[in-house]
């Protein structure tokens, strides 16, 4: 069975749990996601722990947003571990994407658009009024247009990036949260089959799998999940 496109998020408190979630979680999805409180803790090594046996596909979420330069250099830096996709902020703006795109040319940089925790209300508070989409589509044409090849916003603005951005573009999702399950610290949510049917290439999925009671099974059960709305979308195919 070809692994679902989810990437799970291991923010784990220790290096041993992240590199148990990995393998549990493995067979069923595409990706895992190492983010700031397990590469900041452990370093480079971590990403080789993750990565273990499977050669499963690694997508370091650190997020980067400084000037330019320092994004270059710090691009540099961890693209000699070839992570499958590196995220950097895209309200750090054009100079500072292209600098990481070109630092890192094996690597796909994803520009944040507006973090999926953000209300309207919080939006608002920082300087950016109006409907997130409004936000998030100019961010998302910006960061395009200085080079990034994908994209990270909120699975309720997927279907208005996408019109915007075309389908090269890799749109990955964090936000996503199972029917029944609750949002958390995540303010711009949907349930993983809706920001799938939306147009998700990549859907980001942390705590509803890894603080479930058998990681592997929840992944499997959201796994095939999509793959039942990918059916229902290309029936016979
Ligand atoms: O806008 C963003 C960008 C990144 N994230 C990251 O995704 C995961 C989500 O984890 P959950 O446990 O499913 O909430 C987490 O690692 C964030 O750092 C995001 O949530 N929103």
């Amino acid at each position: 069975m070809t692994p679902a496109p989810i990437a799970v998020a291991l923010d784990a408190p220790d290096l041993e749990t992240a590199a148990r979630w990995a393998s549990l979680v493995t067979p069923h999805v595409s990706t895992v996601k190492v983010g700031l409180e397990l590469y900041l803790r452990y370093g480079p090594d971590v990403i080789a722990s993750v990565r273990g046996a499977s050669g499963v596909q690694v997508f370091l979420d650190l997020k980067l947003h400084d000037i330019p330069n320092t994004v270059a250099g710090a691009a540099k830096a961890v693209a000699r571990l070839k992570p499958a996709i590196l995220t950097v902020h895209a309200a750090g703006g054009p100079a500072m994407i292209r600098a990481a795109v070109e630092a890192a040319p094996a690597t796909r940089i994803a520009a944040v658009t507006v973090l999926t925790s953000l209300s309207e209300a919080d939006m608002e508070r920082t300087g950016l009024a109006g409907p997130p989409g409004d936000a998030v589509r100019r961010l998302a044409v910006l960061a395009v247009e200085a080079g990034a090849q994908a994209l990270v916003c909120s699975p309720q603005e997927v279907a208005a990036v996408r019109a915007e951005v075309g389908r090269d573009i890799i749109l990955i999702t964090p936000g996503v949260r199972p029917a029944g399950s609750e949002s958390q610290d995540q303010a711009r949510v949907a349930t993983p089959e809706r920001a799938f049917a939306d147009g998700a290439d990549l859907l980001v999925i942390g705590r509803p799998i890894t603080g479930s009671a058998d990681p592997g099974a929840t992944a499997a059960g959201i796994a095939a999940a999509l793959r039942r709305v990918s059916a229902a979308a290309r029936p016979g195919v």
